[in-house]
C-alpha cells in the first residue's frame, strides 16, 4: 500500500495536471493493452481509455511506458481505466532503428519510448570484462544515449574489486571520455559504493542502469534493494475477484528510498537518436572544432585544424577521436532514417487523403 505517493517520485505540484475526477498512479509495467500501476491504494491492472488508445494509434509516442505518471479514472463498477498520461520530464525513446538479428542495422518504422520520467542514469561498465579493460567507447555511447534522454549520467565503474593497482588511470581514461560527468568505482557484489550510488536517488528520485551483459547491473539493483524485491510479485488483478497473478514489476521502489526502472527494452538498446547526446559527450572535440580555420573543416588534412593539431600534441586521445566520428556517422544515419520515415508517413498520409478525396468526389451526385 502507497497511501502517500511520494516515494514514488510523484510531485504534489503535478495534481494541476491530473484532469479532473482522477488520481495518479505511476506505471510499473506494460503489457499490451494494459499496464500495470500502482496508486495511493495499491497496484492494479487498468485497461486504456478510448482517448489514450486514439492517441497512441496516432503516434506511438503516446502509448503509456514504464516509469510514466497517469491519471486513474475510477469506472461504475469499481474498476479503473488509465485516462490520460501525464506530460513525461524525461524520456528513453528507441527511434525507428533496431538491431536485426544478423548484427546489422533494420528499420522498423516505429519510434517508442521505453521508459519515461528518470531522473539519473548509472552508466555500468566493468572495470575488467572477460580480460578486456574497460570499454571507452561504450561508455561514450551509453553516456550520450543518457543525454539525449533528458536525465543525467553518472559512470560506475563496476567491479573495481578486480583491480589492485592501476584503478587510478583507469578511472582517469574513463574521466576524460565522461567529461563533466560523476565517476565513481563500485564493486556491487561486495557492497561497495551501493551507498554512494543510493545517495543519487535521495528526494525520490528515478533512475535506469544502462550497461553490457555481466557488468552487474542485476548486483547492483539487489543491493540497493536489499534483495529479492525486484523478483516476481504476488498481485491482486484489478477486476477485485481476488485472482492472483505473478507479474514482473520492472519498477523498483527501494526500500532506502528512491525507485528503480530496470526493463528489458533498455537493456537491450542499440541505437537511438543519438545526435545532441553526442555533441555534449565530446563538447571538449566541439569546442576545439570552432577554432579550426575552416568552418566546415572535416579534420582529415585541411590546414590550420585545431582537432588534428589536438591529436599532434597529445591533447585528444586518437582512441577518442576514432569514437566520435564513428558515433556521429551513427547519428546522421539515425536521423536520415528518421526523416526517411516521417517522409513515408507523410506520403501515406496523403495517399489517405487522396483516396478519401476521389471516394468523396465519386460519392457526389
Ligand atoms: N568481482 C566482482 N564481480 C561482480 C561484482 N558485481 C557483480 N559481479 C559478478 O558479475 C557477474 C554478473 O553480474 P550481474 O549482476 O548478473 O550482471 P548484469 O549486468 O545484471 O548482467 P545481465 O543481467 O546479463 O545484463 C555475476 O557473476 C556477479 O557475481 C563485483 O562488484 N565484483
Ligand atoms: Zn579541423
Amino acid at each position: 500500500m502507497y497511501n502517500d505517493l511520494s516515494p514514488l517520485g510523484w510531485a504534489d505540484s503535478r495534481a494541476a495536471e491530473l484532469p479532473a475526477d482522477t488520481v495518479p498512479a505511476r506505471v510499473a509495467r506494460v503489457d499490451r493493452g494494459a499496464a500495470e500501476v500502482i496508486a495511493a491504494d495499491g497496484q492494479m491492472s487498468v485497461k486504456y481509455s478510448a482517448r489514450v488508445r486514439r492517441a497512441s494509434a496516432a503516434d506511438p509516442l503516446e502509448l503509456p511506458c514504464v516509469g510514466d505518471w497517469v491519471a486513474l479514472r475510477r469506472l461504475p463498477e469499481g474498476r479503473h481505466e488509465l485516462d490520460e498520461v501525464l506530460p513525461r520530464t524525461t524520456a528513453f525513446i528507441r527511434g525507428g532503428v533496431s538491431r536485426s538479428l544478423g548484427g546489422g542495422l533494420s528499420g522498423d518504422g516505429q519510434g517508442q519510448v521505453l521508459a519515461a520520467n528518470v531522473d539519473v542514469v548509472f552508466v555500468a561498465e566493468p572495470s575488467m570484462h572477460g580480460g578486456d579493460f574497460a570499454d571507452l567507447g561504450r561508455i561514450e555511447r551509453l553516456v550520450a544515449l543518457a543525454w539525449e534522454s533528458g536525465a543525467t549520467p553518472v559512470v560506475l565503474v563496476t567491479k573495481a574489486d578486480l583491480f589492485e593497482q592501476g584503478l587510478d588511470h583507469l578511472l582517469a581514461d574513463v574521466r576524460v571520455a565522461a567529461p563533466g560527468i560523476d565517476v565513481h568505482p563500485v564493486s556491487p557484489l561486495h557492497g561497495d559504493g551501493v551507498s554512494l550510488a543510493a545517495g543519487y536517488l535521495e528526494g525520490s528520485r528515478t533512475a535506469v542502469i544502462l550497461g553490457p551483459s555481466g557488468a552487474g547491473k542485476s548486483t547492483l539493483v539487489n543491493a540497493l534493494a536489499g534483495s529479492t524485491v525486484m523478483e516476481t510479485q504476488q498481485v491482486r488483478a484489478g477486476d477485485g475477484r481476488g485472482r492472483h497473478t505473478t507479474v514482473h514489476r520492472e519498477l523498483i521502489p527501494l526500500p532506502g528510498g528512491g525507485i528503480v526502472i530496470d526493463t528489458p527494452g533498455i537493456r537491450s538498446i542499440g541505437m537511438y537518436d543519438i545526435g545532441d547526446g553526442v555533441d555534449r559527450v565530446f563538447a571538449d572535440i566541439e569546442s576545439l572544432a570552432e577554432r579550426c580555420r575552416f568552418g566546415d573543416c572535416g579534420h582529415l588534412s585541411e590546414p590550420g585544424c585545431a582537432v588534428l593539431a589536438a591529436l599532434e600534441s597529445g591533447e585528444l586521445p586518437e582512441r577518442r577521436l576514432t569514437s566520435w566520428r564513428k558515433l556521429q556517422r551513427e547519428a546522421a544515419w539515425m536521423a536520415s532514417r528518421t526523416d526517411a520515415r516521417l517522409r513515408k508517413e507523410q506520403q501515406n498520409k496523403w495517399k489517405v487523403i487522396d483516396k478519401e478525396m476521389r471516394r468523396s468526389s465519386r460519392n457526389r451526385p
